[in-house]
C-alpha cells in the first residue's frame, strides 16, 4: 500500500501455512458470467470464466498466466485488479480482504494495484496529450505530486524511454512500442506496488516487444514492482516470470517455478503446450518433431466437462478423470499439479499424502499408452499448429 493508505496488516500467515508473506492471495476465485434470454431476461446459463483459482504472488516477484484463447486469463486479471467483481471466493493485498470492496474502498486500493492493457491503440483516449493521459490518475486520486503535475509525467516519460518534451502529443503520433510505454507510464504514475498486464506485447510487432519486455524488466527491477503476465505467447512469458501459472477452462492445471516447468512440465496440457513453441536450434532443423497435437478445440466454458476439464483432448485419460476432478496439489517442491496421470513423476511425492482424495495412478497409464480413448494422441511430425 502507499504510505497513506491504512490497510490492516496481518502478522505474515506464513507461520501458521509455511508460505511466505503473499502480497496477493487469491483463494476458490469464481467468475460465472450470466447467460439471460427472452424478454424477461431469466438467467439461462452461465460462462464458467473463472471457477475455483487459488495462488499467491509474493512481493518482487513475476507471476506468469499462460493458457489458450478463453480459458479465462483475461478475467482473472480483472478480477485481482477489482475491475470485475467476483461470483466467489477470496482476494487479498496485503492480508487485506478486498473481494467485495466497493468504488470508494477500492480507492486508496486503485494506487497500489495497476493494470496494463493489451492494446495500446484502443486504451489511450486519442483526443487526449500524453500529459493529459499519464496525469490522469493524478487528477483521478485528488493528489499533487510534488514538483508538479507537469514535471512529474517528463519524470514518468523518461523512466519509460521516452522523450519528456512529447509531453504535448497526441496519442497517434507515436509508435505502437511508444504507446504502449505510454500505457507503462499512466500504470506507474502512482507508484503502484502490483502491476498486472494482460497481453502487453501480443499487439506490437515482434521486433517490439523484446524492448517492451526488457522495459518491464528494467522498472521491475529500479521500483520494485511486483508483476503478474498475462500472455498467450510462451516465449515471453518464460522470459519474464519467475513463476507459472497455465490455465485451462477456467482452472489453474499447473503452478510451478520457471525451470520446474519448462525443464519438467507435470501436467500434459503444459506438456502439450511447450511442445508447441519452436526450438530455435539449427542443428535440431529436420530433426522428429516431439510436438503434441491436442485434437480438437476447448470445450464452451457453458458446459465444462465433468471431472478432468482437459480430459476431452488428453491422450492419457481414463475413467477417473472424465469422473473425478483432480485438484491442485503440490507433487514437487514448488510444484502444483491438478492431473491424475501426471508426467515426469518421477521423482513427485505421493499425492495421496500430497491431499489428492482421488489418488493419482503416477506415469503412463495403460490407457494412456494405447493412445487413450478420447481426445488426442501423442503425435510427431505434425505440421499443424496446436493452438497458443
Ligand atoms: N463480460 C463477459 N460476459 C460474458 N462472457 C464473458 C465476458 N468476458 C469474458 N467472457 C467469456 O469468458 C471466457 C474467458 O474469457 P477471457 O477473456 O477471460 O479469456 P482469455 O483467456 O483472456 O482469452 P483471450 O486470450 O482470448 O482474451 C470466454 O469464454 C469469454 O467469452
Amino acid at each position: 500500500m502507499s504510505d497513506n493508505v491504512k490497510i490492516p496488516q496481518q502478522a505474515g500467515r506464513s507461520g501458521a501455512d509455511d508460505r511466505p508473506e503473499a502480497l496477493l492471495r487469491v483463494e476458490g476465485l469464481v467468475k460465472h458470467f450470466p447467460i439471460r434470454k427472452g424478454l424477461l431476461r431469466r438467467q439461462t446459463g452461465a460462462v464458467q470464466a473463472v471457477d475455483g483459482l487459488s495462488f499467491d504472488v509474493r512481493p518482487g516477484e513475476t507471476l506468469g498466466v499462460v493458457g489458450e484463447s478463453g480459458c479465462g486469463k483475461s478475467t482473472m486479471g480483472r478480477l485481482i485488479t477489482r475491475l470485475l467483481e467476483p461470483t466467489g471466493g477470496r482476494i487479498e493485498f496485503q492480508g487485506h480482504d478486498i473481494t467485495h470492496l466497493g468504488v470508494a474502498g477500492m480507492r486508496p486500493l486503485r494506487r497500489d494495484v495497476q493494470m496494463i492493457f493489451q492494446d495500446p491503440y484502443s486504451s489511450l483516449n486519442p483526443r487526449h496529450t500524453i500529459g493529459t493521459i499519464v496525469s490522469a490518475p493524478f487528477r483521478l486520486q485528488g493528489i499533487e505530486p510534488e514538483g508538479g503535475v507537469k514535471k512529474e509525467v517528463q519524470r514518468l516519460l523518461e523512466l519509460v524511454g521516452l522523450n519528456p518534451e512529447h509531453f504535448n502529443r497526441y496519442p497517434h503520433e507515436f509508435s505502437g512500442g511508444q504507446r504502449q510505454r505510454i500505457g507503462i507510464a499512466r500504470a506507474l504514475a502512482l507508484k503502484p506496488k502490483l502491476v498486472v498486464a494482460d497481453e502487453p506485447v501480443s499487439a506490437l510487432d515482434v521486433s517490439i516487444q523484446a524492448q517492451v519486455v526488457n522495459l518491464l524488466d528494467d522498472l521491475q527491477d529500479e521500483l520494485g514492482l511486483t508483476y503478474v503476465i498475462i500472455a498467450h505467447d510462451l516465449s515471453v512469458i518464460r522470459h519474464v516470470s519467475d513463476r507459472i501459472a497455465v490455465m485451462y477452462l477456467g482452472k489453474i492445471v499447473e503452478l510451478a517455478d520457471r525451470k520446474s516447468l519448462y525443464e519438467s512440465p507435470m501436467h500434459p496440457y503444459t506438456k502439450a503446450l511447450l511442445s508447441a513453441v519452436p526450438v530455435p536450434d539449427p542443428r535440431r532443423r529436420g530433426a522428429k518433431s516431439d510436438r503434441i497435437l491436442l485434437k480438437g478445440d476447448v470445450p464452451s466454458p457453458i458446459a465444462p466437462p465433468p471431472g478432468c476439464r482437459f480430459h476431452t483432448r488428453c491422450w492419457k485419460a481414463t475413467e477417473l478423470c472424465r469422473t473425478q476432478e483432480p485438484p491442485l496439489v503440490e507433487l514437487r517442491p514448488g510444484q502444483q499439479v491438478a492431473c491424475h496421470h501426471p508426467e515426469n513423476a518421477g521423482d513427485a511425492v505421493d499425492p495421496t499424502s500430497a491431499g489428492n482424495a482421488a489418488a493419482p495412478v503416477l506415469g503412463d497409464t495403460a490407457e494412456g499408452k494405447a493412445g487413450g480413448k478420447t481426445g488426442g494422441k501423442a503425435a510427431t511430425d505434425a505440421p499443424e499448429d496446436t493452438g497458443k
